[in-house]
């Protein structure tokens, strides 16, 4: 597969001269176009941080990072990004949420009738067509998070970055959305970069789990390709021992973080 985003030698620090901060150093990432890849490290390892580098949102101190051969120098349509909370304005409906930024990708070169199919079809994709109408407060968290990942969507990104997208809902939904999400990037072929906590989502979702060791100034530790055939379905993973090896070994690496973090108690 051809490599799509590329990371080289980046590193990124806050602050200058003696409040330098250090949160990143000398990543080395290539991603291939339509993988599915998750972060995943301790609280405060600078998954965010990297998330923000590559969406072009915070310019990187250090390296080069590339999307589609072109040198990342700041946000674009092409990289869109969903975070934890929905961020969807309160006083638009779920559908003009998503025509906006539609009108914002396209609106330049295709006309009216064609921008709203553009909208509609993305709120399909995600099941929510039918609330179309109502305005974020009358529709539940879950439902926000998936207009929020229509938006994203409706503007055919290259690659979809998503910042704990589920963090904030109850397990039920999450697993709801997790499914979804598979099935949409399976049909649209979009190139994913994700964080997350959760070991589970990140076996279930990756092609390759991204380990970042402690901060700061942390790196990457480990790269693991999960290999497991797609489709995949939650409770035939269960019993799958590729998934449960997957899980053991980054619950191992966290673990073998969380002590060295520790200081020994005497
Ligand atoms: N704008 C900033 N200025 C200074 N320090 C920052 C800034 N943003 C992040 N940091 C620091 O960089 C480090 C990495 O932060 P980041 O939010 O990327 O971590 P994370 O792995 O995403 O954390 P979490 O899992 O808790 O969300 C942390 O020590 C954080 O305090």
């Amino acid at each position: 597969m051809k490599n799509f985003v590329s990371l080289e030698r980046v590193g990124q620090s806050y602050g200058s001269g003696r409040n330098a901060f250090v949160a990143l150093r000398d990543i080395d990432l290539s991603i291939a176009q339509g993988e599915f890849v998750t972060l995943i490290g301790h609280s405060g390892c600078g998954k965010s941080t990297l998330l923000n580098l590559i969406a072009g949102l915070v310019p990187a101190t250090e390296g080069v990072l590339l999307c589609a051969g072109r040198e990342i120098r700041g946000p674009g349509p092409d990289r869109a990004v969903v975070f934890q909370n929905h961020c969807l304005l309160p006083w638009l409906t779920c559908l003009e949420n998503v025509h906006l930024a539609v009108k914002r990708v396209f609106g330049a070169a295709e006309d009216a009738r064609r921008l709203q199919e553009r909208s509609v079809a993305a709120l399909r994709l995600v099941g929510m067509d039918h609330a179309a109408r109502k305005y974020p407060r009358e529709i539940s968290g879950g439902m926000k998070q998936r207009v929020g990942i229509a938006r994203a969507l409706a503007m055919e990104p290259k690659v979809l970055l998503m910042d704990e997208p589920f963090g904030a809902l109850d397990s039920l939904t999450r697993a709801h959305l997790q499914d979804a999400l598979q099935e949409i990037v399976a049909a649209t072929g979009t190139t994913t970069i994700m964080v997350t906590h959760d070991i589970d989502e990140a076996v279930l979702l990756s092609d390759r789990i991204v380990m970042l060791g402690k901060g700061p100034a942390a790196t990457i530790a480990r790269i693991l390709p999960t290999g497991l055939a797609r489709p995949r379905r939650r409770n035939d993973l269960a019993y799958d021992a590729r998934y449960l090896e997957c899980r053991a070994e980054v619950m191992d690496f966290l673990h073998g973080c969380q002590e060295e973090l520790q200081p020994a108690v005497a």
